[in-house]
């Protein structure tokens, strides 16, 4: 991760997460009341909207609330402190949410940060959906900072984590043919002006 971040800023990573810890975030999520389930807002604190527009998804923060999602926050805190010691990226700390797109939901192309603006620095994002098929949809575009290819497509399976600089790369969620959860997070930083990764 350390190498994909340093070079191209992004990178994607199968079988991050073994069966049994996704199958415990899984039960984790089955279990939370549905009422924590909120439609995802946009825009950073002061701006909070939902607009369905945008985005359609429902998502619940993960408070360390459970060993499930205690176990998920130590290991990217592990992540944080090697980002932290092998690129000096100056993380602070990291939040993160479950995201459940119910058939049709989707997320419009967005950046998760702006330069010089706002304090996420670095996006991850793993998947915790068993035998996700081609026709199922639901993928993950991401493309580069300027252009409109499609620079990578990601395909929403269990384990699977999408890492990548949140200044830098444009992405947007398709539209699924079943459920697709996720767990979406940021690490941030204290000072929104400092260089990305410094060289
Ligand atoms: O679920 C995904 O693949 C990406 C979600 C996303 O872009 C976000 O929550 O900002
Ligand atoms: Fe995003």
């Amino acid at each position: 991760m350390v190498d994909a971040i340093a070079g191209p800023g992004i990178g994607i990573f199968p079988r991050f997460l073994d069966e049994a810890q996704v199958t415990a975030l899984r039960q984790d999520f089955a279990a939370l009341p549905p009422w924590q389930l909120t439609p995802a807002g946009i825009g950073r604190e002061q701006t909070h909207h939902t607009n369905e527009r945008i985005r359609t998804d429902k998502t619940r923060w993960l408070e360390a609330d459970s060993p499930a999602q205690r176990d998920y926050q130590t290991l990217m805190a592990g992540l944080q402190q090697q980002m932290n010691r092998q690129l000096f990226m100056g993380l602070k700390d990291y939040e993160c949410h479950y995201a459940l797109y119910q058939a049709g939901d989707f997320y419009k192309k967005h950046l998760d940060a702006f330069r010089g603006r706002g304090n996420r620095r670095l996006t991850t994002v793993v998947y915790l959906n068993e035998h996700w098929q081609d026709d199922d949809g639901g993928e993950l575009l991401v493309y580069p900072e300027k252009g409109k290819a499609v620079l990578h497509r990601v395909r929403p399976e269990a384990g699977t984590l999408v890492c990548f600089l949140s200044e830098l790369f444009p992405h947007e969620v398709l539209p699924a043919r079943r459920e697709r959860l996720s767990i979406a997070g940021w690490f941030r930083i204290d000072d929104p002006l400092a260089p990305a990764l410094l060289p």
